[in-house]
């Protein structure tokens, strides 16, 4: 079984590798559109494998760290690639919900990334 919990956050941001002339260069912004899934079994007596209440509440205060903010200013985030955005979120939610088995984030209604967690 496998639930979801869908957020947004507002980001700006510009990616400091690509070469010059590149439209990612400069200075813009996103509305991100972050999914988190969750895998396991149901709890017999709740019914579900994890309270949205709860993933909304763990998530809350780091996403907070992200909207509305310039990305590469962020800790971490110095090249901030929808691939390292995925990457940053799914080390800061996995060690308190535990059950998180992939994060989908969309930068545009066009692209974005999926990660599962680190190959092992
Ligand atoms: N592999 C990646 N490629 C790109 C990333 C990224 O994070 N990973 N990021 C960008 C830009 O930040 C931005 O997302 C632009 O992407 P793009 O899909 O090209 O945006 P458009 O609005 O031009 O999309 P269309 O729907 O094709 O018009 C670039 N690449
Ligand atoms: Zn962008």
């Amino acid at each position: 079984m496998e639930i979801f919990k869908e957020f947004t956050f507002d980001a700006a941001h510009h990616l400091p590798h690509v070469p010059e002339g590149h439209k990612c260069k400069q200075v813009h912004g996103h509305t991100y559109h972050l999914t988190l899934f969750f895998t396991g079994e149901p709890d017999p007596h709740l019914g579900w494998i994890i309270d949205f209440a709860e993933i909304k509440q763990c998530v809350r205060p780091i996403l907070e760290q992200l909207d509305h903010k310039n990305l590469n200013e962020v800790a971490g985030l110095e090249n901030p690639t929808c691939e390292h955005i995925t990457i940053w979120l799914w080390q800061k939610i996995k060690p308190i919900l535990p059950s998180l088995s992939k994060i989908q984030l969309r930068e545009t209604p066009t692209s974005g990334a999926i990660y599962c967690g680190p190959s092992k």
